[in-house]
């Protein structure tokens, strides 16, 4: 049973201990996660100070302009991870292809690739509202020892050995799951620990916040549409209460806590929506799942999906178990 106020160090190695013949190869993997997450939060902690607000004059794969923070947060996590030689490949937001990666040492090749959204919530950087770090941990399927293929990141949610998020907040989280239930650890920023404050994370069956972006409302299918007037009608337990905060990471957050469900759907603008299914999508339906919750694309349970590309976009319906089956059952009518 988890301990509060455990340490994350800790944890990592209490839980390792329950895997009897684990490598220890992901517990060094999380460990490298909670360093970057640290490098991270300290810069995200300057924004303001120093000239790391607005855009890095680059634009990535997917046609964004890239922040000075994407670019920051994306360079700590890969060095991090490539230093320490505990990775196979990345896979990232800003970087246009996966980044394979071969082990100095011969006798000691990895299993793991690692999917990441460096920096989550891009819109609110410059506007100091809280931001994130997205994960996914799979084993590789291609044989060790070679060079990691597409094939090893393409792989449907259901297969991801571990998931989580960071989010740089009112307080700094890591908030994780290896598929045995989420557990919240919370930054002492005093001495650069983090401590296991949100143990065994789950969602309420049931929720009263809605989060969707309304600015585009007109744009929505009609089942969205439906569950938004839904969602308004002055009827039993309702209206829900509207919050948006425009990062997935945060609204996800909230939302575990009290209840509640995100939507990004598709759009006439956006014919896939926005969301990203392997660095955004996957990990997040894997934590929502893992916490009670439910994750689909509106039909299709999100982890069942198969990829076909590394940023390929899905549409997005994930929080309260009840809430997302009330909203599928909008768009399927
Ligand atoms: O501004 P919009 O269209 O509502 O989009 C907000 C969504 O886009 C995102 O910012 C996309 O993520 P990135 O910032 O990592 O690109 C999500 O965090 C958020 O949920
Ligand atoms: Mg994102
Ligand atoms: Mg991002």
């Amino acid at each position: 049973m988890a301990k509060q106020n455990q340490t994350l160090g800790e944890f990592i190695i209490e839980k390792q201990a329950e895997f009897k013949y684990s490598s220890g190869e992901l517990s060094k993997l999380i460990n490298a996660i909670r360093l970057a997450a640290k490098v991270v939060n300290h810069e995200v902690n300057k924004a303001g100070l120093v000239d790391i607000l607005g855009t890095a004059g680059e634009t990535n794969v997917q046609g964004e302009q890239q922040q000075k923070l994407d670019v920051l947060a994306n360079d700590a996590f890969i060095r991090t991870l490539t230093n320490r030689e505990i990775v196979c490949g990345i896979a990232s937001e800003e970087e246009d292809t996966f980044i394979s990666i071969n082990s100095s040492d011969k006798n000691h090749q990895n299993k793991y690739v690692v999917l990441i959204d460096p920096l989550d919530g891009s819109s609110n950087i410059d506007v100091n509202v809280s931001v994130g770090t997205i994960f996914s941990i799979y084993r590789r399927v291609t044989p060790v020892g070679t060079p990691v293929t597409e094939e090893d990141f393409l792989q449907p949610g259901k297969n991801q050995v571990a998931a989580g998020y960071v989010i740089y907040g009112t307080s700094t989280m890591l908030v994780y799951t290896t598929g045995h239930g989420v557990n919240g650890f919370t930054l002492n920023p005093a001495i650069g620990t983090f401590y296991l404050s949100h143990p065994n994370m789950t969602y309420p069956e049931n929720g009263r916040i809605y989060s969707i972006n309304e600015g585009n409302y007109v744009h929505f299918p009609q089942g969205v549409k439906d569950y938004i007037k839904y969602c308004q009608a002055e009827e039993e337990d309702r209206p829900y209460t509207s919050r948006y905060i425009g990062s997935l990471v945060s609204d996800f957050h909230r939302n575990m806590i009290k209840g509640g469900i995100f939507i990004y759907p598709k759009s006439s603008k956006a014919t896939d929506g926005k969301l990203r299914l392997l660095y955004e999508c996957n990990p997040m339906a894997f934590l929502a799942e893992q916490a009670n919750a439910k994750a689909s694309d509106g039909f299709r349970r999100i982890l069942d999906i198969e990829p076909t590309e590394l940023h390929q976009r899905v549409p997005f319906f994930c929080g309260s178990k009840r809430m997302v089956e009330k909203a599928e059952a909008f768009m399927q009518r």
